[in-house]
């Protein structure tokens, strides 16, 4: 008796916590907090949607908020929303990201960034054989080339920060950014290079105590996917809605405790925690209890991926029956 209460205790208590403490020995980069307070928060597409409440969110927090995007009347209006909700004024700067010179007047024009929030985004689901080379083009250069830019512009300065706290840059990806999702080929290739930017951006910034975080969100309700579902194909719906959608303040919310938690990979429901896990590869994890959650289900999630998988190509076989 004396004895199965020995090897209950060994295999199930002290073995996990070996272990753990060995994974937090281990793990690199380390575990690293991003104050925000008092910081200045540069968040592009800042004007509506996810963008616009990461502003309001982190103004409430007491950081010094910039926004940015293209259209300056709806930055002025967001400016408005904002100061009226939390009694905050936050600084507008118009720029389109996908011109280089532009981004890097419009990040010299404010004080050194502390956390830039890549949020920028555009998005159109269409199958790829219908979707214009224009469209397709569009979301490559908004979606990933628009991050470089501005990656590219505020580098130089945030390396050379006089005060040496730690800073973050965000990125905010999706759930299409980590799985293949019809009619979404462009964005899905979009998201996915965020995933390589990231990674390697992370390996080389490092040493500056500059710490990279990469955002999943499911559907969210706002602005750009009222205008996206207009035209989504069928089959894009039944896909995505494998995860529930969320509302823009949580996913905000979310995505701002990621950012500073200084998580790598920061999913934003628990559909989303389980794809970050079966899709975890070999990126960075700073939890030494998340990596010993990933360690111990992957295997089990392989299944369970492998379950959604028979279950989309179920309904996109049923649905090309139907149209024959
Ligand atoms: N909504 C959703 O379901 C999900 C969204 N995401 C991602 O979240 C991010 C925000 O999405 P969401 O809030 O829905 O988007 P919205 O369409 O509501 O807002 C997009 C914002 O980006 C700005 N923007 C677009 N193009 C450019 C550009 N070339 N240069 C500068 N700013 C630009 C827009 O302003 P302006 O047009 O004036 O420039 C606007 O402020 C995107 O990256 C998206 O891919 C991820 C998962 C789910
Ligand atoms: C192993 C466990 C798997 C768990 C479930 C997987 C669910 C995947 C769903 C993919 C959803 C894609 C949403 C795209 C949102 C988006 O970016 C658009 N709205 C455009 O903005």
């Amino acid at each position: 008796m004396a004895n199965t209460n020995l090897s209950f205790l060994s295999l199930f208590i002290l073995l996990p916590i070996f272990f753990i403490i060995f994974l937090k020995l281990i793990l690199r980069p380390r575990s690293v907090k991003i104050p925000i307070n008092s910081r200045h928060v540069f968040i592009t597409g800042g004007s509506s949607g996810i963008g616009l409440a990461l502003a309001r969110q982190a103004a409430a927090e007491g950081a010094h908020v910039t926004i940015l995007a293209r259209n300056l009347h709806n930055l002025e209006e967001a400016k408005t929303y904002i100061q009226r909700a939390t009694g905050v004024d936050v600084d507008i700067v118009s720029a389109d990201v996908c011109d280089f010179d532009a981004v890097k007047v419009a990040v010299e024009s404010v004080d050194p960034i502390d956390v830039l929030v890549c949020n920028q985004g555009v998005f159109a689901a269409e199958e790829i054989v219908d979707q214009e080379m224009k469209v397709v083009k569009d979301m490559i250069d908004v979606n990933l080339i628009g991050c470089f830019n501005l990656v590219k512009a505020v580098l130089p300065r945030m390396k050379n920060r006089s005060d040496r706290k730690p800073v973050s840059i965000a990125f905010i990806s999706s759930q299409a950014g980590q799985v293949g999702v019809y009619g979404y080929t462009a964005y899905s290739a979009s998201k996915f290079g965020l995933r390589g930017l990231a990674e390697a951006l992370q390996q080389e910034v490092i040493a500056d105590d500059i710490h990279v975080s990469l955002i999943f969100p499911p559907d969210t309700d706002t602005p750009g996917l009222v205008k996206e579902k207009k035209r989504r194909p069928p089959l894009t719906s039944i896909i995505a809605a494998s995860s529930g959608s969320m509302k823009v303040d949580e996913v905000a919310k979310k995505a701002l405790n990621g950012i500073k938690s200084g998580s790598f990979f920061v999913s934003c429901n628990f559909e989303g925690f389980m794809l970050s896990i079966a899709t975890v590869g070999l990126s960075p994890q700073r939890s030494c209890l998340v990596a010993f959650v990933e360690v111990i289900s992957i295997g089990v999630l392989r299944i369970v991926g492998l379950c959604f998988q028979w279950i989309w190509y179920g309904r996109i076989e049923k649905w090309h029956a139907q149209k024959r």
